[in-house]
């Protein structure tokens, strides 16, 4: 099944964090996404380009509902023009298989903002 058919599950604090090895498998499987390290905490981030302002709002509010259905939350950064989506999950301190899930889902709203 494909990471955005997926449905994220809740997350604990002994959830499994993705290993190594998921780790470039999954990577694959969003290849636009980059995993960066902030503060210490594994992530995934991604920046999403549109035309103007209200465009990126619009597809924050996007974001912030997938957020709310999956019970899972990202970081968003709203600037003209461009949209940054980090997620990670704060349970475990770095990433889960939700948010790979979750990142999946993130590009399919893309186009229709
Ligand atoms: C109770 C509630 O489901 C939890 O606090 C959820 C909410 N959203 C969350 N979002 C993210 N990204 N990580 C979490 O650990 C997390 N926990």
């Amino acid at each position: 099944m494909t990471l955005a058919n997926q449905q994220c599950e809740a997350c604990q604090a002994d959830a499994p964090k993705v290993s190594d090895e998921e780790l470039a498998t999954l990577m694959r499987e969003i290849p636009d996404w980059a995993p960066a390290v902030i503060d210490g905490v594994l992530q995934l981030e991604r920046q999403y380009k549109f035309k103007n302002f209200r465009q990126a709002l619009a597809f924050t509010n996007q974001v912030g509902e997938l957020a709310e259905n999956e019970g899972h939350h990202p970081e968003i950064v709203t600037e003209w023009g461009k949209v940054t989506v980090r997620w990670w999950t704060h349970a475990i301190n770095g990433l889960h298989k939700n948010d790979f899930i979750c990142a999946a889902k993130t590009d399919q709203l893309l186009g229709t903002e």
